[in-house]
């Protein structure tokens, strides 16, 4: 096949994706708009995986991204005998996603972690447990250790008698000390935290979830085999600065159909009239700080959150 061939496939592609992945308007505050990224050296040389590599860059998707989905592209035309445009990988093993070892697999947690709470402080944790919020995580950003080991002994107790499952952000030496239900990390906290620890806190039977920003960091997540993973940031947020732009609607659809064989959590800027569009894409959990923290009345902001929930089960 010859390079027009090949641009042909790849304007294909697009032509068929554009509109789901190009550019998405959903509301005022969760406009994602997806910028052409620039094509990353091709890896390969078959016509689907070069095809796929021009158009998935052109779409938006960043080059890590961007590669892992050309290779998914071309495992799937290898598979099925035929490059069809019409059907964007959601097959595991076109992902190298099949064939992990279950007994290496982090602790299970619920399947549906439902409405989870992403909270600053134990008294945060422990005001929206009662609130009725099944998950909650205790994201207590601070370099003193001793203030830090307070903080999460004081979640842990604050969720005593609720029923909520306590997350730990960051602290998971601290997290296991304390005897919280699990940990979460960032895809930072995977770069240092060693072979070692990671088992360590595997058998410790502490859940274990870990967040990501597109297809690369989903694989890499896969390879830990962790309790849940983490999708985001679906929608722009002034809470963190985010790596990666936002991934609007379409992306987190795709992703959660790759990556059901997970529990899956969706964050970042999901305000409570997003959660019917988040919710359809079939995820399990929506995670989110300034809905609750914000919120005039955060008991009432949960009510109605754990509503919405209910209402798109
Ligand atoms: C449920 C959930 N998802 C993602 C994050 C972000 O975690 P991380 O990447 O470690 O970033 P920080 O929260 O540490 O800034 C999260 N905390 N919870
Ligand atoms: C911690 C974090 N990680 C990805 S987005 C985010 C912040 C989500 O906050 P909000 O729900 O207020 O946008
Ligand atoms: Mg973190």
């Amino acid at each position: 096949m010859d390079s027009a061939e090949i641009q042909a496939l790849a304007q294909a592609l697009i032509h068929q994706h554009g509109a789901a992945f190009g550019a998405q308007l959903h509301h005022d505050a969760n406009s994602v708009e997806l910028t052409p990224q620039p094509v990353p050296p091709a890896l390969r040389g078959e016509p689907a995986y070069l095809a796929a590599l021009e158009a998935c860059s052109a779409l938006g998707f960043i080059a890590v991204d961007a590669e892992t989905l050309a290779q998914a592209w071309q495992r799937q035309s290898e598979r099925s005998n035929q490059f069809d445009v019409t059907h964007w990988p959601d097959e595991p093993r076109d992902f190298g996603l099949s064939g992990a070892d279950p007994a290496q697999a982090f602790a299970h947690c619920p399947r549906n972690l439902g409405l989870y709470g992403v909270l600053p402080t134990a008294e945060w944790v422990g005001r929206m447990a009662r609130a009725g919020v099944p998950t909650v995580q205790l994201r207590f950003k601070s370099d003193d250790k001793a203030a830090v080991a307070r903080e999460i002994k004081a979640a842990v107790d604050a969720v005593k008698d609720t029923g909520a499952h306590l997350f730990i952000n960051d602290h998971w030496q601290g997290a296991l000390d304390a005897g919280a239900y699990g940990i979460h990390v960032g895809q930072e906290d995977l770069d240092v935290i060693g072979h070692r620890d990671l088992e360590t806190i595997r058998t410790s039977g502490t859940r274990f979830g870990v967040s990501t920003h597109g297809y690369a960091e989903m694989v890499r997540a896969h390879a830990v085999q962790p309790s849940y993973i983490a999708l985001g940031a679906v929608f722009p947020t002034t809470l963190k600065k985010m790596a990666t732009a936002p991934q609007g609607l379409a992306r987190l659809a795709a992703y959660v159909r790759l990556m059901k064989q997970y529990p899956l959590v969706a964050i970042g800027g999901i305000s409570e009239d997003m959660f019917p569009a988040v919710r359809a894409t079939g995820v399990g959990s929506v995670a989110v700080v300034r809905a609750l923290v914000n919120a005039p009345d955060p008991e009432a902001a949960a009510k109605h959150l754990l509503e919405r929930m209910q209402a798109t089960a």
